[in-house]
């Protein structure tokens, strides 16, 4: 125990930046939050500016202690979660970005990923092999993951490889890149990163938990491009000097999926949490050996304390989710914050016949399929607005059910002990919505239950740094402080639940084959 009083989080999101204070019992004692633009430069590019990231999380930093009156003094600890995948390459003697940051929805990617499925040995462009490095990293290749994007940087900025070559280029996922400008930058900033967000990128071995050189060789990147892998709660840095935090140890980093898994104590084998934000992640804890997939969900790593060895976890990712709400907000003006989703869906007793597929970067768990694009279906002269605002809710509901589906069939052939999930721990800015919460638990066919605090991804990323630095004596204290806010039951008939979820599958079918050639470059 220190004689400080809070942990600082910083929660680098997809469309915003957030600076979270806790005191000791877990609990929010103040907030400040900033957005950033969301560059979409052509039809699936998205793009972030990592100066202006940066230049957030200063702002958000400084607004967090204002608002607290506090300074570095009472803070125990900082830690870092962030939007996992997106990735930034940047000059390491004048911390210039050589491009923006390619977010973890861009498909650009998606021909390097085909050129590398088509060259892994014993396949071809006829028989592509998208699971080459399966065994190895957890992750089939998938436009979604960071290597690829850092390949394509290499590939497309003019000089962008002969200075990576030369050694002048840092490469780094957005924890790294916060964690590299608040720990000094250019005069001696730490180029670091933890395991959870080595193992988005497709290059970290998923069982020694170190880079791989072969693979970062068949991408073309120079592995002294690469931070340094370190455990998700431990000492990485500490704040800069003439910095607001100077000093202050920067003690956790984890991804923002993994630290939801960490606040939302999931550190028993099967225990599972879905949390719902711009997209939608299901991680299921398999213990301290990798379990793979053979349906569809991905390998990664879910948190490692010090020495201790890692804990995985599956997860099934969902690309779209609330950024669906917001693109009925903003692409279709029909509501015009996301919270009147609910309020439109339930000017409405059911979908009316409509279902509406986001796979607006094609789908992603189970399915993997680049090639599909969002869909509407079911359209009869009787659908209004009302039932267009439940298929959007509905939507994030199947899809998770296809995800929790394929847990439970990977758990159970694994003979884990948590095979089959019996209740869902839930939190993410959706999960406001109770129409959706309801719904989700008539899909799952069990128990959907909400913390008292949903903040859970700055939560865990709290703990981390705060077990780190002694704050907290270790995961016993998380579990302590977890308190459950509200529960949702199933209520729904089951044959209406089962006609509903057979319909969701039919729609999806429709979205397939839709793209022939992606549009790159
Ligand atoms: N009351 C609500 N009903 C439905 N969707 C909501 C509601 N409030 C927020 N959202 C959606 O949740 C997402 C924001 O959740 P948040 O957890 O802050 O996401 P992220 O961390 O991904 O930025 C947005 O996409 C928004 O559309
Ligand atoms: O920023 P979020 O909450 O949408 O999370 C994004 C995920 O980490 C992407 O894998």
């Amino acid at each position: 125990m220190t004689d400080k009083t809070y942990v600082l989080a910083i929660d680098q999101g997809t469309t915003s930046s957030r600076a979270i204070l806790f005191n000791h019992d877990g609990e929010i004692v103040a907030v400040d939050q900033k957005e950033h633009a969301q560059i979409l430069p052509r039809a699936g590019w998205v793009e972030h500016d990592a100066l202006e990231i940066w230049r957030n999380t200063r702002d958000v930093v400084a607004g967090v202690l204002s608002a607290a009156e506090i300074n570095r003094h009472e803070i125990a600890s900082v830690g870092i979660t962030n939007q996992r995948e997106s990735v930034v390459v940047w000059d390491r003697t004048t911390g210039e970005p050589v491009h923006n940051v390619i977010v973890w929805q861009d498909t650009r990617t998606q021909r390097i990923c085909d050129r590398l499925a088509a060259s892994a040995p014993g396949a071809s462009a006829e028989a592509p092999d998208y699971d080459r490095y399966k065994d190895r990293v957890g992750l089939g290749l998938a436009t979604y993951f960071a290597g690829p994007k850092v390949a394509w940087i290499l590939e497309n900025v003019e000089g962008a490889r002969e200075r990576a070559e030369a050694g002048d280029l840092l490469l780094g996922t957005m924890d790294t890149w916060v964690l590299w400008n608040m720990t000094g930058g250019v005069d001696g900033g730490v180029h670091a990163t933890d395991v959870t967000n080595a193992s988005r990128t497709m290059l970290m071995n998923i069982d020694t938990l170190d880079w791989n050189p072969e693979i970062c060789a068949d991408m073309g990147i120079p592995v002294s491009m690469l931070p340094e892998i370190k455990p998700s709660s431990g000492v990485f840095g500490y704040g800069r000097k003439n910095g607001l935090l100077v000093d202050t140890p920067i003690s956790g980093i984890l991804g923002d999926q993994q630290a939801a898994t960490f606040g939302q104590a999931c550190f028993e084998v099967g225990q599972a949490k879905n949390t719902y934000g711009t997209g939608c992640f299901m991680l299921m804890n398999t213990g301290t050996t990798p379990v793979r997939s053979a349906n569809g969900l991905l390998t990664t790593v879910a948190y490692q304390i010090g020495d201790a060895p890692a804990v995985y976890a599956l997860e099934g990712s969902i690309a779209v989710a609330g950024s669906l709400v917001q693109w009925l907000r903003d692409n279709l003006g029909l509501i015009t914050e996301s919270k009147d989703v609910e309020e439109l869906a339930r000017s409405v007793e059911d979908n009316g016949g409509a279902y509406f597929v986001p796979a607006f970067s094609g789908l992603f768990a189970p399915y993997w399929r680049p090639d599909a694009r969002g869909a509407l279906v079911g359209l009869t002269r009787y659908v209004n607005k009302g039932h267009i605002a439940r298929a959007v809710e509905e939507a994030t509901a199947f899809q998770t059910r296809e995800v929790l589906e394929a847990m439970n069939r990977d758990a159970a052939a694994s003979g884990s002990p948590g095979a089959t999930l019996t209740e869902l721990k839930v939190d993410g800015g959706m999960t406001r919505d109770e129409l959706l919460m309801q719904f989700q638990a008539d899909q799952v066919g069990v128990p959907v239950v909400r913390p008292q605090v949903a903040e859970t991804t700055a939560l865990g990323a709290a703990y981390a740094a705060g077990i780190a630095v002694g704050f907290w004596s270790g995961t016993q204290d998380v579990v302590d402080n977890w308190a459950e806010g509200k529960r949702w039951l199933p209520q729904m008939d089951l044959d209406e639940r089962e006609r509903l979820f057979r319909n969701w599958k039919k729609a999806v079918t429709r979205t397939l084959d839709w793209v022939d050639e992606d549009v790159v470059e």
